[in-house]
């Protein structure tokens, strides 16, 4: 009941009720900015430990005033503490709240009716490190289950991005990059430069040697290709025995280099494989302009060109021309 003797203390109540609110519904939604997460976990501790106290003590208050246990002190307790992440924090506040309470007892008790003093703040404080702890733990277990479906998610991305004979992007992944990179390089009018290699005589390879060498040279291949990039650039396996990399912010004569010292790579490979021969051959094209299908029907002609020209070679198909030229 409301009345002047105990007006302070619901005042005081209402005031906690009001911060505890607050606490919940502003500092949780600051705590998901990073930066001010530790700041933001501070103020929280510091108005968490205040409302637990604040809890006990008008807890023996209201005891001493004969109004019975206080369900609100420990409402009160648990609204502080789902936004809690640690246990020790939480043991912190228990403490603190012990302390007040024998404050509490010692500042108003009346010496011969001490003992429901005791019983309801100590039930008060028992009951909101149980509820609170299975708060933590579901927490817990909520928080263990959403590490752990992300980290699944984040592999099914990966596996769903990825050739899983060679781990280079896999065709979609690879024409999505192309798009992507292509539109870019358009709206900055940045030089993209591709390069479509094809491996020579694969199909002898399979035949002489087996097919699981026959993978180990696309897997050997596919390293060779990878040295011969940055990280700002893709390569990844088209199918087969082919693959395609996109060389960003690569002219023409920047992409010629790349593609002979890739060439060059791989056939530093027959030295590891000494009955096998193998070589690759490379069709390069500058982006101009032209949709996805078009640039890659252009670097499509290039390698062609490459394999007519006797295999082991780069071709390219010069930019302003529909004449083929040969590097
Ligand atoms: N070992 C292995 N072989 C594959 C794989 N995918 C496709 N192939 C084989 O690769 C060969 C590709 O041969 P082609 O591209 O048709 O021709 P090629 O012998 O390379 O001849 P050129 O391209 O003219 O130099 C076929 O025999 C396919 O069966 C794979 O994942 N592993």
């Amino acid at each position: 009941m409301l009345n002047a003797a105990n007006l302070p203390y619901t005042l005081l109540y209402s005031f906690s009720l009001i911060v505890a609110t607050a606490n919940i519904l502003v500092l949780g939604k600051l705590k998901s900015l990073s930066k001010l997460s530790s700041f933001v976990s501070f103020i929280e501790a510091l108005f968490s430990t205040f409302l637990a106290s604040v809890a006990v003590f008008w807890s023996i208050l209201s005891v001493n005033d004969g109004h019975g246990i206080t369900p609100f002190a420990i409402l009160m307790m648990l609204l502080c503490f789902p936004l809690q992440g640690q246990l020790n924090l939480l043991l912190g506040i228990i403490s603190t709240a012990f302390v007040c309470l024998m404050f509490g007892l010692i500042r108003y008790a009346d010496i011969d009716n001490i003992w429901p003093g005791i019983v309801t703040g100590f039930t008060s404080a028992v009951a909101c490190f149980v509820v609170a702890n299975l708060i933590e733990r579901i927490r817990l277990e909520n928080f263990e289950m959403i590490s752990k479906l992300s980290s699944i998610n984040k592999q099914l991305h990966r596996l769903s991005q990825e050739d899983h004979l060679t781990k280079l992007l896999n065709r979609r992944a690879i024409d999505n990059a192309l798009k992507r990179e292509l539109t870019r390089s358009e709206r900055f009018d940045h030089p993209l430069s591709l390069l479509m290699i094809d491996v020579d005589n694969f199909k002898q390879i399979n035949d002489g040697f087996g097919h699981v060498f026959g993978d180990q040279v696309l897997v050997d291949i596919s390293q060779c290709i990878k040295k011969h990039i940055r990280d700002v650039d893709y390569v990844g396996r088209m199918g087969g025995d082919e693959f395609l990399v996109i060389l960003i912010e690569t002219n023409q004569d920047n992409a010629l280099q790349i593609a002979d010292r890739m060439r060059n790579e791989v056939m530093n490979l027959n030295n590891q494989h000494k009955d096998c021969h193998v070589s690759i051959s490379v069709g390069l094209t500058v982006a101009q302009g032209e949709s996805v299908v078009a640039l890659l029907e252009k670097a499509d002609k290039a390698l062609y060109l490459a394999k007519k020209a006797g295999k082991n070679k780069v071709r390219n198909i010069f930019i302003h021309s529909d004449k083929p030229s040969i590097s």
